[in-house]
């Protein structure tokens, strides 16, 4: 088999894996099974991140009484991931190859260490043929520690273990420039950087999702920036997988060019960490300009105008322009304290460093 990447990650939405009455539909996961299968033969290195365990688990309970939304979604994922796992596993047996469950929440990307562990997790698998199934612990993610939805989780994915690309699987067969149920509408192929999509999306999901397009297009620029290509694709049509890497030319879906400029990996954490951060850094005019131009820049104290929060040294914080715009993250280079102190002083060293900041 000819094609570019030798590892990708490939995310397959809940609607993807499930009938219209919310049932597992096992014939659709087995033809995604068999062209991974058929990939990994071929020497790429695949990563699933499949939802799906909610939606399995919520035709297979009938509940008591009625329960709250985050009972609902404990108990269905607790059942649903089981049988969501075991069906991958039989899957794959049949083409002999092994498969290993990662659980993960968004907390356990929120340091460095825990970030690293996960990265390890998934790359003594790979290293030894096992194919990570990857999906939110939705038994013990709930209100503010979840993901916004598993685009989220796999641009994170895709992120910390360099893969070439991410593959997202929806129920769609990319993004329309209009309405999806309008005729006039058609899919936009390629996405440059810098492109505003937000007037086409509408907020309409898919019945089994839980983020909608606008997140999907979010995580996709993200990630391509940092120099993944990004594709969303209908995961319902047949030999997408293959055909996207084979035919990508002649294959419908949209493509985010991924950025041409390598970005450190220490960098993609920090990216990806904005929602652990414990402080905000407010930077005056002068250093908002430099921080937009293309120097590689770090933070100074002369260039700061507030320091919000308490922080320690290495956590994340938050980078607030002049305007009250938060247009970057980075890890802090001194505590909250030492920060307060050296504002607005010059020759004091910088409160993020250029090689720990990530400028949107
Ligand atoms: N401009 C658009 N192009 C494509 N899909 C869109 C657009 N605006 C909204 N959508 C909706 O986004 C849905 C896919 O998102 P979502 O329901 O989160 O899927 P998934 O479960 O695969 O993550 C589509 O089914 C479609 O209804
Ligand atoms: N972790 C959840 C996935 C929820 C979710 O994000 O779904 P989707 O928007 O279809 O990717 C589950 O397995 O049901």
């Amino acid at each position: 088999m000819k094609q570019e990447f030798t590892r990708i990650a490939v995310k397959v939405g809940s609607n993807v894996l499930t009938r219209r009455d919310g049932t597992l539909d096992v014939t659709r996961m087995s033809a995604l099974v068999d062209q991974i299968a058929e990939l990994h033969k071929a020497g790429v290195e695949v990563i699933l991140i499949s939802s799906g365990a909610v939606a399995s688990g919520r035709s297979e309970i009938r509940t008591l009484k009625k329960l709250d939304s985050i009972d609902q979604r404990q108990l269905f994922s607790a059942v649903g991931q089981a049988k969501l796992i075991n069906r991958y596993y039989e899957l794959f047996r049949d083409h002999g190859i092994p498969v290993g469950q990662v659980l993960t929440t968004k907390e356990s990307f929120g340091t460095r260490r825990h970030y690293l562990n996960q990265k390890n997790c998934m790359t003594v698998m790979l290293e030894n043929g096992v194919i990570p199934i990857v999906n939110e612990n939705d038994t013990i993610s709930v209100t503010e520690l979840m993901f916004t939805d598993n685009d989220e989780l796999s641009g994170l994915i895709a992120s910390m273990m360099d893969t070439q690309a991410l593959i997202i699987l929806s129920n769609i067969d990319g993004i329309y420039n209009g309405s999806p149920n309008d005729p006039s509408s058609s899919v936009i192929r390629e996405i440059g950087h810098g492109k505003d999509l937000s007037s086409y999306i509408q907020t309409s999901k898919s019945s089994f999702g839980r983020g909608g397009m606008l997140t999907k297009t979010n995580i996709a620029r993200k990630v391509a920036d940092e120099g993944i290509t990004v594709i969303i694709a209908n995961g319902k049509r047949d030999n997408i997988l293959i055909d996207i890497l084979q035919k990508p030319e002649e294959t419908l879906c949209t493509r985010f060019t991924p950025s041409q400029e390598p970005v450190s990996s220490i960098k993609k954490w920090i990216a990806h960490s904005e929602g652990f951060a414990k402080g905000e850094i407010h930077m005056n005019e002068c250093a908002t300009e430099v921080l937009n131009s293309d120097k590689a820049v770090s933070i100074l104290p002369v260039g700061i105008t507030r320091i919000e929060g308490d922080f320690e040294k290495d956590d994340i914080v938050r980078i607030i322009d002049f305007r009250g715009n938060a247009v970057g993250v980075g890890k802090a280079n001194c505590d909250s304290a030492q920060a307060r102190e050296a504002m607005g002083k010059h020759g004091k060293r910088p409160v993020v460093h250029y090689d720990y900041l990530y400028i949107e």
